[in-house]
C-alpha cells in the first residue's frame, strides 16, 4: 500500500486553533453574515408589512429575535443544539449531532469553536433557514436575494463578453480541430473555475461580482493554477471507452450570479460540441453560504438572460431555456448537499444520490466548500494523493474546480505546499489560487 494510503485519517479543521482561518472565520466573518441577514430583515419591513400586514411584521420580529439568539450562542461559544423545526431533515442533523456528542467525551467540546469548523458553519446556514421557516408567512424569504441579484447585474459586462465568446466558437465549431476544440474546453474550464472567485461568503456578503472580462484575464492567472488536470477531464469526456450510452456531465453548482453563467456557458459549449449529450446541474434546496444556488437562482438567472437586451446573452438564455425543456439539462436539489456530512458518507446518508452521480460519465464539483467536503476539512498533508483524501467516495470520474479559500490542500509535490507557506502564508484562504484537480478509480492512468 503506497505510504499516503496508510495515512490516519488526521483530524478536522475546527475554530479551536486560535488565529486559524476556521477560527476566524467562526469568531468574525460568520457573525458579520448573521449580522448582514439581520440587517437585511430589518431593511424589508415595510415589504413585510405590506405584503402580510401586522402578521409579517410579528414573523420579521421573532425571526431576528432567533437570529440574535444564534449569534450571541455562536459568539460565547455556547454548545450546539438540536433543530427545532420538524423540517424533512432536521431528524438528519440531530442526529448527526447526537453521534458528534458521543464521539467528544466533553461536552464543552460540542461548541462552535471547538466542533468541526465545517460542521458549525453548515449548521449557522440551516439554522438561519429554521428561524424562518419558524416564522410564517416569510419562512420562504431568501435572506441572500439581494446580494445574489446585485451581484449578477454588477457583473453584466463580463456575461456580455463571455456569451459573445461562446457564440464566436460556435459559429466555428464545424471546422475546429479536436485539438482546437480542446484548448476552447481548456479557456471555458478555467472561466469556470476563475468564476469561483465570486463568492459572497468569503467577502462576508460584500460585492464580489465580476468586473473584468474572463476570458482577457485567464494567461495572466495561468500560474496561479497549482493543478491542472484538464487534460485528464479532456480524456473522460472524449475517450472511445465512455462510448457507452451517450455521455452524461453532472455539475455540483456553487455560486450564483456570474459563477453560474461561467458553469451554463461551459456545459453549453460542452452540448453544442456534441461532446456530452445531457448535463445534470445540482443546486442547494434552500439559501446556503451566502451566494450558492438555489431552484429560484437557476431559473430566474437563465430568464434574466433571456430577457436581456444584449443579442449574445438573451441568445444563449433562449438557448438554455430550450435545452431544459428538452431535457438535455435538468436541475435537481438533493437535501444531502445542505446536510454537514463529509462526501465520504454520502453512500451511507443519502444512498440514492450516490446511485444517482454513478450514471454520470464525469462529475464536476464547483467551489471551496465542495473541496472542503470531499476531502473531509480535515488536516491532511499537502502531499497526500486526492484519491486517498476521498476516503473511498467515487461514484464516477470527478473533477474538483476550486479557488483556495481554507487551510485544506491535498494533491500537490512534496514541499510545494511548505514553499507557499514560506511565501505566503494566506496562500490557502486568499482565492488567489486555484485547483483542478481529478480523480477516478476507475481510469488505469489515475491509480492512487
Ligand atoms: O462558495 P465557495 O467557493 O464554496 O466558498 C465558500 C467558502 O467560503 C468560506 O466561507 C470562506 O472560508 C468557507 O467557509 C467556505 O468553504
Ligand atoms: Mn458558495
Amino acid at each position: 500500500m503506497a505510504a499516503d494510503q496508510a495515512a490516519q485519517v488526521p483530524p478536522s479543521l475546527s475554530a479551536k486553533v486560535v488565529g486559524s482561518f476556521a477560527y476566524l472565520t467562526v469568531k468574525d466573518r460568520m457573525p458579520t453574515i448573521l449580522t448582514k441577514v439581520i440587517d437585511t430583515l430589518h431593511r424589508n419591513k415595510d415589504k413585510f408589512l405590506e405584503e402580510y400586514g401586522k402578521e409579517g411584521i410579528e414573523a420579521e420580529k421573532q425571526t431576528i429575535a432567533l437570529l440574535s439568539k444564534l449569534r450571541n450562542e455562536m459568539q460565547t461559544d455556547k454548545p450546539v443544539v438540536p433543530l427545532t423545526d420538524g423540517l424533512p431533515d432536521a431528524e438528519i442533523w440531530n442526529r448527526y449531532l447526537q453521534r458528534h456528542r458521543q464521539v467528544e467525551e466533553d461536552q464543552e467540546a460540542v461548541s462552535w469553536f471547538k466542533s468541526p469548523w465545517l460542521y458549525v458553519e453548515c449548521y449557522m446556514y440551516r439554522r438561519i433557514q429554521e428561524a424562518l421557516w419558524l416564522n410564517p408567512p416569510i419562512s420562504d424569504y431568501d435572506v441572500f436575494n439581494e446580494g445574489k441579484t446585485l451581484s449578477f447585474l454588477e457583473s453584466q459586462q463580463a456575461v456580455m463578453a463571455l456569451c459573445t465568446y461562446l457564440e464566436e466558437v460556435k459559429k466555428k465549431t464545424e471546422e475546429l480541430s479536436k485539438k482546437e476544440l480542446f484548448l476552447h474546453f481548456k479557456k471555458l474550464l478555467q472561466v469556470s473555475l476563475w468564476g469561483n472567485k465570486c463568492d459572497l461568503s468569503i467577502s462576508a456578503g460584500k460585492d464580489n461580482s465580476q468586473k473584468t472580462d474572463a476570458i482577457d484575464s485567464l494567461s495572466s492567472l495561468q500560474p496561479f493554477i497549482l493543478v491542472d488536470d484538464s487534460d485528464l477531464m479532456w480524456s473522460t469526456l472524449t475517450s472511445a471507452e465512455t462510448q457507452g450510452p451517450p455521455r452524461r456531465l453532472d455539475i455540483v453548482l456553487d455560486n450564483a450570479s456570474f459563477e453560474l453563467i461561467t458553469d451554463l456557458v461551459l456545459a453549453d459549449f460542452l452540448v453544442y460540441a456534441g461532446i456530452v449529450r445531457e448535463v445534470r446541474f445540482h443546486g442547494k434546496s434552500f439559501p446556503w453560504f451566502v451566494s450558492d444556488v438555489t431552484a429560484n437562482d437557476f431559473h430566474w438567472t437563465i430568464k434574466q438572460t433571456m430577457a436581456t437586451n444584449h443579442r449574445w446573452i438573451s441568445k444563449c438564455g433562449v438557448r438554455w431555456q430550450s435545452y431544459l425543456k428538452e431535457g438535455v439539462w435538468s436541475y435537481h436539489d438533493h437535501p444531502f448537499w445542505t446536510l454537514p456530512h463529509e462526501f465520504c458518507e454520502m453512500a451511507a446518508a443519502a444512498p440514492d444520490l450516490y446511485a444517482a452521480l454513478q450514471g454520470s460519465d464525469l462529475v464536476v464539483f464547483k467551489g471551496d466548500l465542495n473541496y472542503r467536503k470531499l476531502t473531509g476539512d480535515r488536516y491532511w498533508d499537502h502531499a497526500v494523493s486526492f484519491g486517498t483524501s476521498l476516503r473511498g467516495f467515487s461514484p464516477a470520474p470527478l473533477c474538483a474546480l476550486r479557488t483556495l479559500k481554507a487551510n485544506i490542500q491535498v494533491g500537490l509535490q512534496p514541499g510545494r505546499g511548505e514553499r507557499l507557506s514560506s511565501v505566503e502564508p494566506d496562500w490557502m484562504s486568499s482565492s488567489k489560487y486555484a485547483v483542478i484537480q481529478f480523480h477516478s478509480s476507475t481510469t488505469p492512468w489515475q491509480q492512487d
